[in-house]
């Protein structure tokens, strides 16, 4: 492990007192702890150890999975810090809310989002960072969500398509990572007080959209994987002060420690912020804050909501490149190559949702004339493609239907689960024919296509061969 910079460790000696922060940096030449939580929008049995859970976080555990697992590749299990379980636990949100994780990739958070909406509502997962948002698109498709839209735009242009629009939004804001000392070389080495302090203005610029984006009386989570309280309790002294959000106390972090008014504006209610020291046991650093906006917040915002709608109605009009729905024809290719597979009761209403874009047939999550102008990777459920006269169903509705009992399943024992994660097609017994899910373990993680005589052709993406 690299040296701790010595400014790090002479301003929280100064912060923390000696002792404390020599528990501090005794606890973060430890090995870091891993951890990784059970999805419920699956079903299956998990084959780690349940021995260990994470205290406040339901179907969250201690220790370590592998991305080359069938509990992984079908999307049943995820790992994450397990301090970093808390910002999406702590934040309210029902079913059918709307809801925006702005900073979102890889998806830790969003996919545990997904499943607190359980297939009602909205998720908007947004990631700045192309390459990034990409794998973000992965981690929610494999997690069976059916109700996010993802998406790879800054914060401005997000909040010029949705004021006022969400009653929850979570901000995992990119900060100086003085919690990943213990897994990443890269946060020790370019740590300095310069980036601490330019991580704090970028965490303000990108703040100060969200808060154009929610409803009045919404809740904004905000977090960071960092101790500075320049990027802690200034920011959300800064967020009381200037926007008038109440800072609410969270459940189910017992573990924490309490927020520093000290650190901040002073205001008590800085208390109920929750600092996760790694020193405490729990995991990694993180801060979190979980915030109530003002009603005012309606006003400032309803004139730019009132603008738009117009616009829009205006542009709306003959436009040409308004969505279809599949053709007659088309929705013949798309019945015959799905016909027999069970789906969730979320879904239940599909067929008369459905669209198409260019060959693209999807269920959307949100209007896509909401969307004009903002970089979309997908848009709630992505059916497949439509080919020259036939359907090719997707990975994404993959993973959908494995959250349900299926019929149509080959199940894979180990060696051929390992040569199909490469890409090889197979020969198998069984007599059916078509499009099949394929299982390891029982665990769905892919499409295949069976001719008559047994011959597996693999589906399993290019892009996640390995
Ligand atoms: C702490 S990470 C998010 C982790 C994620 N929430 C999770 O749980 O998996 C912060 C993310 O913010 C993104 N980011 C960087 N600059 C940004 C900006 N100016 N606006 C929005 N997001 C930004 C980074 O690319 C990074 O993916």
């Amino acid at each position: 492990m690299l040296e701790i910079p010595d400014q790090f460790k002479e301003k929280f000696t100064r912060l923390l007192g000696e002792a404390a922060a020599a528990d501090l940096f005794a606890a973060l030449r430890q090995p870091s702890k891993k951890a990784y939580r059970i999805n419920t929008l699956k079903e299956g049995r998990v084959s780690y150890s349940q021995e260990k859970p994470v205290p406040g976080i339901p179907h969250a555990y201690y220790g370590e999975v592998s991305g080359k697992d069938p509990e992984w590749t079908s999307g049943l299990v995820y790992s994450q810090d397990p301090a970093a379980m808390f910002p999406a636990q702590a934040i309210p949100v029902q079913p059918g809310d709307r809801v925006l994780d702005l900073c979102a990739a890889p998806g830790g958070k969003s996919t545990a989002l997904g499943q607190k909406l359980a297939g009602q509502g909205v998720l908007v997962a947004n990631e700045i960072s192309p390459s990034r948002a990409k794998i973000l698109r992965e981690n929610l498709e494999r997690w069976g969500v059916t109700n996010a839209v993802v998406t790879n735009a800054d914060s401005a242009s997000l909040s010029a398509r949705f004021p006022c629009f969400f009653d929850a939004i979570l901000v995992d804001a990119p900060c100086s990572g003085e919690g990943m000392f213990r897994k990443s070389e890269d946060a020790i080495k370019y740590w300095s007080q310069e980036n601490v302090d330019l991580c704090a203005d970028r965490q303000k610029e990108i703040l100060t959209e969200a808060v154009k984006m929610l409803k009045p009386g919404g809740y904004l989570l905000y977090s960071t994987c960092t101790f500075s309280p320049e990027e802690d309790e200034e920011i959300v002294s800064w967020l009381m002060d200037e926007y008038g959000f109440k800072v609410l106390p969270i459940e189910a972090t017992a573990q924490a420690a309490a927020g520093r008014p000290e650190w901040g504006n002073g205001a008590v209610s800085l208390e109920n912020c929750a600092r996760f020291w790694p020193q405490d046991g729990v995991g990694e650093g993180q801060f979190v804050a979980c915030l109530k906006a003002a009603g005012e917040n309606a006003q400032a915002f309803a004139s730019v909501k009132k603008g738009r709608e117009k616009k829009e109605k205006k542009k709306g009009k003959g436009s040409k490149n308004r969505l279809e729905r599949p053709s007659k024809e088309e929705a013949g290719y798309i019945s015959e190559a799905i016909a027999g597979f069970n789906w969730p009761e979320s879904l239940a209403t599909w067929p008369s949702q459905v669209l198409k874009s260019q060959d693209h047939v999807f269920v959307p999550a949100l209007d896509p004339a909401q969307l004009k102008g903002i970089k979309i990777l997908n848009n709630g459920l992505e059916l497949g493609l439509l080919k020259k006269k036939r359907f090719e169903p997707s990975h994404q509705l993959a993973e959908v239907l494995g959250q349900v009992t299926q019929e149509r399943v080959v199940d894979l024992d180990e060696r051929d689960y390992e040569r199909y994660l490469h890409g090889e097609s197979l020969q198998v017994a069984s007599g059916l024919k078509g499009f099949v899910l394929v299982s390891s373990r029982g665990l769905v993680f892919s499409f295949g296509k069976l001719s008559g005589k047994g011959q597996l052709k693999n589906y399993y993406p290019k892009g996640l061969r390995q």
